[in-house]
């Protein structure tokens, strides 16, 4: 036994499944979780001292890579003054105002602390600011574990198989209606046949918990067009793309305008920070100027405060990263697409900015019905090569891969050589 499998043995016994969130438990990939000692840069290393290239990356906040010195840097100095108040400090206008300041169409902002809470109360937002009660969501897209959004979720419900999780009253799920990711019409034929009672639709402008799927050509647009024409409100989810796909996330990067935008990961640095955006019209009908309730103990907590207003200060500063890691990605992208086209294991690969996944399936993947025809047993298999080899993928198929500023050329290098090997073994098997 390593030291991470005793660990798990001991943790299993007081923690479901031995972990805080299901994906980590690493069944999808039939093997124990690495338990994790310390990480720097591009790398993490576990408990028995394995030091491996890291594409996880915290699922997406580590865009600079772990323990930048200037986000540890602000950490330090600020915990030195008491770790949380419940009381306004001014760092909290600091990161609102980077935030306005960075994404296009926001003019106020509320912290919270995840991703999660960021999209329950945005949508409680689009149902208080519109007075219907229906939300449209996209099947295989993840919005964290509020009730409304556990219907036909991706990432680890998805992975896990209960896409539709136990404990979601069917009164509220029955307000969530699904559509088809990439396909207007799935979308226009909920609208048309509930007209007048949906509130927002919401989506991940880049779906990424089904794997990665890019919106095709004129989908965001489209959404927003529909959205206007039977009074919904679009809210984008930028849990994963925000401050990633560009500093203004994806609206600046496909130049479509949401109503309400969600946040996590990257703006926190690190620390457990959501946030959801919009116009001071709809923002301030959220208490206590408006009827709409919405609270945190510890939101907007200073130390998290000091780690989001670092992080995105680089970000907003070094517009250069974007750039090379979009490059970064590609690059790796069509490494492992000429692999496909040399050894033909049986994938596609899709990517956009710095997120890419390996289908393990050899048609498009453009909805969940294509991420779904992938063989999860093969892409296991490709995971267990790639950790034997220390590369540190996201251990199911129904996940991102993040490239971040850290990682250099010999990372990505060494990442398509493990690769190479790998999927020549696959299709020789
Ligand atoms: C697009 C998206 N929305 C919401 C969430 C929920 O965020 P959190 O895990 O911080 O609650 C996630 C990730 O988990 C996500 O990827
Ligand atoms: N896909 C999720 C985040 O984007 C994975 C993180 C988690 O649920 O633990």
């Amino acid at each position: 036994m390593d030291t991470s499998e005793k660990l798990f043995e001991q943790a299993q016994k007081v923690m479901p499944g031995g972990v805080n969130s299901p994906v980590r438990a690493y069944r999808a990939v039939g093997m124990t979780p690495r338990f994790i000692q310390s990480a720097k840069g591009a790398y993490i290393t576990d408990v028995d001292g394995v030091q491996y290239i890291d594409y996880v990356g915290s699922w997406g906040p580590m865009i600079l890579g772990h323990a930048n010195p200037q986000v540890l840097r602000a950490v330090e100095q600020t915990m030195k003054n008491g770790l949380s108040f419940g009381a306004p400090t001014e760092r909290e206008t600091d990161l609102a105002n980077l935030v306005v300041s960075m994404v296009p169409n926001i003019e106020m902002v509320r912290m919270v602390n995840s991703g999660t809470e960021a999209v329950m109360s945005a949508v409680r937002v689009a149902r208080g600011a519109t007075g219907k009660d229906k939300i449209i969501k996209f099947e295989g897209c993840y919005h964290g574990h509020s009730d409304a959004m556990l219907v036909k979720a991706g990432s680890g419900a998805l992975t896990g198989g209960r896409p539709d999780s136990a404990g979601v009253p069917a009164a509220v799920a029955g307000d969530t209606l699904t559509a088809t990711y990439n396909d207007l019409d799935s979308v226009e034929r909920l609208l048309q046949a509930n007209k007048g009672q949906v509130a927002a639709v919401i989506v991940e402008p880049v779906a990424a918990n089904m794997g990665v799927v890019p919106p095709a050509q004129g989908f965001l647009e489209g959404l927003r067009a529909l959205c206007d024409e039977y009074h919904a409100l679009l809210i984008f989810d930028e849990v994963i793309t925000g401050f990633r796909l560009a500093r203004g996330g994806a609206q600046e990067y496909f130049g479509v305008k949401a109503d309400l935008v969600t946040f996590g990961k990257i703006i926190g640095g690190g620390m457990p920070v959501g946030a959801f955006a919009g116009s001071r019209e709809l923002m301030e009908q959220v208490a206590p100027t408006g009827p709409i309730y919405q609270a945190g103990t510890l939101s907007g907590n200073p130390v998290a405060m000091a780690a989001g207003i670092t992080q995105l200060t680089y970000l907003n500063d070094h517009p250069e990263v974007y750039t090379k890691i979009e490059a970064n990605t590609t690059w790796l992208a069509d490494q492992l697409r000429a692999l496909e086209d040399k050894y033909h294991a049986g994938t596609t690969v899709n990517q956009i900015g710095s997120l890419l996944s390996v289908f393990f399936t050899e048609q498009p993947v453009t909805n969940f019905a294509g991420a779904k025809s992938s063989d999860v047993a093969r892409y296991a298999e490709y995971f267990r090569h790639m950790l034997a080899q220390k590369i540190y993928l996201a251990p199911a198929q129904f996940e991102a891969m993040f490239v971040g500023n850290a990682h250099t050329q010999a990372d990505l290098d060494a990442t398509a050589a493990a690769a190479e090997k790998t999927l020549a073994a696959m299709a020789n098997a």
